[in-house]
């Protein structure tokens, strides 16, 4: 028996080939960022107003008030992305609108409402510090300076920042192409009514949506019978349009292990992992394309890819923080584990309110027991509860580690 550690670390390499390319930023979201981007543009790129209102000297309003108002002749109009702005003259005003150029000569903008808002003169009913509503070119980020840093993961503000300094593509870390290949004689497709022994293929529809949740772009093989000439036929015209298989069923321990039979010897290795769900796994390379090849009860699936493959991708789409955020919770009931295997249960996690007498522990209760084909508890489930090799048994009360599903 192989640790967890082993194999997440012999996944995580199989994957560690990061592909970087310029993508549109509509295609950027959530992706990490490869390289440093430096402002092309400053921003803002120009003085502009804050406001909506009249650009002005500071010094010809210093003596305006709701009582004495000052009156300015409005000498020119500066609506947002008018390029010819004159310059003020001193004793005059501008109209300006909010985004607009500060004009030459201006170091202050009135707003509308502390005015009369007259177009041919204006009559001010209020001084303005020089500054006062102007927005300083630079201000946000100066021009030549990095924009964003390489290893940002791209979110709507980040791509917003990028857009604003005149980039319409971003060097990213590139998703791998998936193909997602569920195997078992026994499984069907609706419409298909289910005949006795046979069950409806659920497997292949949560890899592909826990893929695609990470960016991957992802073709699906389903309901693969159990037959060595079968799978290959299925999948071998496939590979060269991949960069990883990930397979379902057929890799434990009878005799129609379709999947283990079919790569053992062929580049992949088959190992059990001490852990519970998910023990019986494989991982290597199938003319060179990496495969990772999971059990098929459908709660080993996913908490398959939750402890292995989601890491080892994020890792390779180089995020920052592979793992889910692991907190410490309180257990609402017993749970007991196997001798030697890392056991993750379905749990449902509390976060701690400030008046709770352990203001930094939550609450955390199994959902569902620990069959590895209990899919409906696990739709209750927002966390994964880690109870350790060494521990068989944890009595109500005692602190756990909990992976946040989020
Ligand atoms: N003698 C032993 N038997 C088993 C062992 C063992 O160590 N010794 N390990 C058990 C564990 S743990 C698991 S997990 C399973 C893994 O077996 P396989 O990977 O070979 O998976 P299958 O036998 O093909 O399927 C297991 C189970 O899951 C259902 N299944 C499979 N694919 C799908 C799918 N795409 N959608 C929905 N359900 C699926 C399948 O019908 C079986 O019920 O082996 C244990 N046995
Ligand atoms: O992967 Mo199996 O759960 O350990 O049923």
């Amino acid at each position: 028996m192989i640790s967890v550690e082993h194999h997440r670390a012999k996944v995580t390499a199989l994957l560690d080939r990061p592909v970087t390319q310029d993508r549109p930023l509509a295609d950027c979201a959530g992706l990490v960022l490869a390289a440093d981007v430096p402002a092309g543009v400053a921003l803002p790129p120009f003085d502009n107003s804050a406001m909506d209102g009249y650009a002005v000297r500071s010094v010809d309003v210093v003596e305006a008030g709701e009582r004495h108002p000052v009156q300015l002749p409005v000498a020119a109009d500066i609506p947002a992305g008018r390029t010819d702005v004159p310059a003020l003259l001193p004793g005059t005003a501008h109209r300006i609108m909010t985004g607009a150029p500060l004009p030459s000569g201006a170091d202050a903008v009135v707003p509308v409402e502390r005015t009369d808002g007259g177009t041919e003169k204006v009559r001010i009913s209020a001084p303005a510090d020089p500054g006062a509503h102007v927005r300083r070119t630079g201000e946000d980020i100066g021009p030549g300076a990095v924009a964003l840093a390489a290893g940002t993961v791209l979110g709507p503000a980040q791509l917003g920042l990028a857009a604003a300094i005149g980039r319409d593509r971003l060097p990213v870390r590139v998703p791998p192409r998936v193909l997602v290949v569920s195997t078992g004689t026994e499984l069907v497709l609706p419409p298909e009514p289910l005949r006795h022994g046979q069950i409806y293929e659920s497997n292949s529809v949560m890899l592909v949506a826990a893929l695609r949740g990470l960016g991957c772009r992802v073709d699906v093989v389903r309901c693969v019978a159990d037959d060595v000439p079968a799978f290959r036929a299925a999948v071998e015209p496939r590979l060269a349009g991949v960069d990883l298989v990930v397979t379902s069923g057929g890799v434990s321990a009878g005799a129609y292990e379709v999947v283990k039979d079919a790569l053992t010897g062929a580049g992949v290795e088959f190992a059990k992992v001490g852990m519970q769900p998910g023990g019986p796994q494989g991982r290597g390379r199938w003319h060179g394309v990496p495969v990772v090849a999971l059990p098929g009860n459908p709660v080993a699936v996913l908490v398959s890819f939750e402890v292995f493959l989601r890491p080892a991708l994020r890792t390779a789409l180089g995020h920052p923080d592979p793992d889910r955020a692991r907190v410490p919770a309180r257990l609402t009931e017993d749970l007991t584990s196997p001798a030697g295997k890392r056991q993750f249960r379905r749990g449902h996690y509390t976060p701690p309110r400030p008046g709770d007498a352990d203001a930094r522990v939550g609450l955390v209760g199994p959902r569902g027991g620990p069959g590895s084909h209990l899919l409906a508890a696990f739709t209750q489930a927002n966390c994964l509860i880690v109870l350790p090799e060494d521990t068989t048994e944890a009595p109500a009360g005692t602190v756990v580690d909990v992976l946040l599903l989020g």
